[in-house]
């Protein structure tokens, strides 16, 4: 598939996640629409970035993802699965479930300040069904392995956490029911650079050691420079351009994001991906 011009055929696949000609516009049917006819595809253990300046949509094409707010028109379809189609008892049934999981884009706010590290990404499990106990605490302590955490956390409230700490709460949070596709909304925006290298580096493990899906959306093309495979740009609500990160980066073909990528910092792919991690205690 060519760069420019995002096709039906990237949807016919059967890829994890497929947005098919999606349109989405806030207050009811005569509202403007937000999202237009976008078309996404994320497939298995692949990192997909949405980039796109403030107002494009890329909040809202997470939204639609997850069930918060209704698609008008087009579907999206998710492991076989129609989920933009599903009501009632069916969609709350594939909530809890996990599969998808959605790690939201203020880690302070996303946070329950009355919840400790270990309640709060053990809510998780008690939600999608995990009743054995021994099991749930085996599952966060895993999590927060997985995530660069250390034990001795598991008793904090997120009032006593540096960002890049809370940050890594949500996705341990997200982790935990071990998701087959997880959507994150500005990763890496409050973190400074040393914590920012390290989540992305978590992100790109993940993929490779569990062959998670993850869609990450920024509006730093060089943080998802440094660890999407492919990214789709979103402007005024459409998908102007989508392709291979390095593709779309070296021989961008459309206007929009041409400028874009003009405009970024000028960071290079491996200098993000060797960041090395930081402790994060
Ligand atoms: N709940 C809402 N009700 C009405 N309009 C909304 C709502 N949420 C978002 N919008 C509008 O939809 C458009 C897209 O917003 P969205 O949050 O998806 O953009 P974004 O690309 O994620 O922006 P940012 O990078 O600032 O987070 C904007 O014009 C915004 O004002």
């Amino acid at each position: 598939m060519s760069a420019l011009s995002p096709d039906r055929a990237a949807v016919r696949h059967e890829p994890l996640l497929a947005v098919d000609t999606v349109t989405v516009g806030y207050g009811g049917r005569h509202g403007a629409p937000v999202l237009t006819e976008a078309i996404l595809a994320v497939r298995s253990a692949e990192i997909v970035g949405i980039i796109g300046e403030t107002g494009s949509g890329k909040t809202t094409l997470a939204r639609a993802v997850t069930g918060l707010v209704p698609v008008r028109s087009g579907r999206i379809v998710f492991d076989g699965t129609e989920i933009s189609a599903l009501r009632g008892r069916e969609r709350r049934a594939f909530r809890r479930s996990g599969r998808l999981q959605f790690a939201f884009q203020d880690p302070l706010r996303a946070l329950d300040p009355e919840l400790t590290v270990a309640e709060s990404v053990g809510e998780a499990l008690a939600i999608a069904g995990t009743a054995d106990k021994a099991e749930r605490e085996a599952r966060v302590a895993d999590a927060l392995h997985a995530v660069g955490l250390p034990e001795g956390l598991l008793d904090r409230y997120p009032g006593r956490l540096s960002g890049g700490q809370r940050q890594r709460v949500l996705l341990a949070r997200s982790l935990v029911t071990r998701p087959a596709l997880l959507i994150c909304d500005e990763p890496v925006s409050a973190l400074d650079a040393a914590n920012r290298g390290h989540v992305l580096r978590l992100l790109a493990d993940l993929r490779d050691t569990t062959a998670t899906s993850v869609l990450v959306i920024s509006h730093d093309l060089p943080s998802l420079a440094g660890v999407a495979d492919r990214v789709a740009v979103l402007h005024r609500g459409r998908v102007v351009e989508e392709g291979p990160v390095r593709q779309v980066l070296e021989d961008p073909q459309d206007p929009y994001t041409a400028r874009l990528v003009a405009a970024a910092p000028r960071l290079r792919r491996e200098q993000l991906l060797t960041a090395s991690p930081t402790p994060a205690s």
